[in-house]
């Protein structure tokens, strides 16, 4: 593909060997070739099509149009955009429209967007008749990188983020990075964190090169666009791994949820939508390198050239807010990775190598009274 700077991307596609069996396409300009990609799947022409307020006034009447064009019969849902939609109600409204439509066993569902769209309606086609073919056509670079990967799907509940669920794997993912550049920047910057993380826990040289790019990476004054292909590529290929060995986080996998003990704490105690998800993962990181310090784990150095990095990027590295730290210590105990009543954390060890362990109950309420410790902007 030829992009708007003049630099050549050629696709870059990893099959999947997970569910089905799956190809995830890393494609600038990509989502212009959406039903080719469709056709390929030999998928029943009516589709339908799920994406948020934001997006829908952004791609929505391209999308179709190209989808007709291409004797596709596309069909229209939209979400209010923000985590808040990841709830019940919203889910249910989209078991009735898609009972509406008289919705097939074979017909697809297309979930455009972010993570949330992306989570939701993911749910949403892994349940709806027991499971219907989902494509997932992820447009935030956090979706890009770590959501629309690994079958993951689901809904908030009013106690924890992604607390109803289910593991269900597309039929594809197309990962189109042009349509990064319409990201505003708060939303560009929070999916750094994501990036950031998989340099922590499993590749040292990722880190290395966010460290050398940082400023081109985190501006998009010119769209580095080789290197964001390469970087939203390099990540998918790091997160396929680890779920090709452990599909349902019976052990290795948790790794991914390095910075999330924390963070989903945060999304949920702070109302989910205040913090970004990406956002909050940054400020868990900050408050797990901490422990893992704190534990002579990982070593001083290290933790700042993390935070560094963070900042670097843009985002929260120190908690400013009105949480407090006991909402945090009693939330931790629904996270998912709790096992005998015991919360297991994600533990970097050095840049690229992190391992899961129980921390003792005092050395959490120490550091995680220390980081929620009253702070104003
Ligand atoms: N399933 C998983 O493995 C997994 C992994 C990471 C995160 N998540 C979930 O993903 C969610 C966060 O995803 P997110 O950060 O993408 O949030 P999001 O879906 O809310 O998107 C962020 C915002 O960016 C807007 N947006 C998205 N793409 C755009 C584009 N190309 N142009 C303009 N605006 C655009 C959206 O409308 C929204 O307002 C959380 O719910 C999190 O729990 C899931
Ligand atoms: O895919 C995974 O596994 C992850 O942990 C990736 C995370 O970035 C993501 O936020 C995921 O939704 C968290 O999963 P959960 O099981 O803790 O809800
Ligand atoms: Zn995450």
């Amino acid at each position: 593909m030829l992009t708007g700077s003049g630099e050549q991307v050629a696709p870059i596609v990893r099959h999947v060997h997970a569910g089905e069996g799956y190809d995830a396409v890393v494609d600038w300009g990509g989502l212009g070739h959406l039903p080719q990609y469709l056709t390929q799947l030999g998928l029943p022409p009516r589709v339908f099509l799920f994406t948020d307020s934001n997006l829908q006034k952004l791609y929505a009447s391209t999308i179709i149009a190209k989808l007709t064009q291409a004797g596709f019969e596309p069909q229209l849902y939209v979400v209010p955009a923000g985590e808040a939609s990841k709830s019940q109600q919203q889910l249910s409204a989209i078991y009735d429209w898609l009972l509406e439509q008289k919705a097939e066993r074979r017909e697809a569902i297309i979930a455009f967007g972010g993570g949330v769209v992306g989570d939701m309606v993911g749910y949403a086609a892994a349940t709806y008749l027991r499971g219907v073919p989902l494509i997932q056509v992820p447009t935030s670079l956090l979706a890009q990188v770590d959501a629309a990967i690994g079958g993951k799907t689901g809904i908030n509940h009013p106690q924890g983020k992604n607390l109803i669920g289910a593991f269900y794997h597309p039929r594809l993912v197309l990962a189109d990075p042009a349509t990064l550049l319409t990201l505003p920047p708060r939303e560009r910057t929070e999916g750094w964190a994501e990036v950031v993380k998989y340099g922590i826990i499993l590749d040292a040289e990722l880190f290395a090169l966010l460290e050398e790019h940082v400023n081109v990476l985190s501006t998009f004054t010119h769209p580095p666009v080789a290197l964001l292909s390469q970087i939203v590529a390099r990540c998918i290929e790091l997160k396929v791994r680890v779920i090709e060995e452990d599909e349902r986080e019976q052990g290795r996998r948790a790794i991914l949820n390095y910075g999330h003990t924390i963070g989903h704490a945060l999304e949920n105690v702070s109302g989910y939508g205040e913090w970004l998800h990406g956002e909050a993962v940054s400020l868990g990181m900050v408050a797990a390198a901490a422990l893992a310090q704190a534990a002579g784990m990982f070593s001083a150095d290290e933790v700042l050239r993390q935070n560094r990095l963070l900042k670097a990027f843009g985002l929260p590295v120190v908690y400013q807010g009105a949480v407090r730290a006991q909402d945090i210590l009693a939330k931790i105990q629904l996270d998912k990775k709790v096992v005998g009543k015991r919360v297991r954390w994600v533990m970097p060890k050095r840049i690229g190598e992190v391992v899961v362990t129980p921390m003792t109950d005092e050395l959490v309420s120490l550091v995680v009274t220390g980081f929620f410790a009253e702070k104003r902007p």
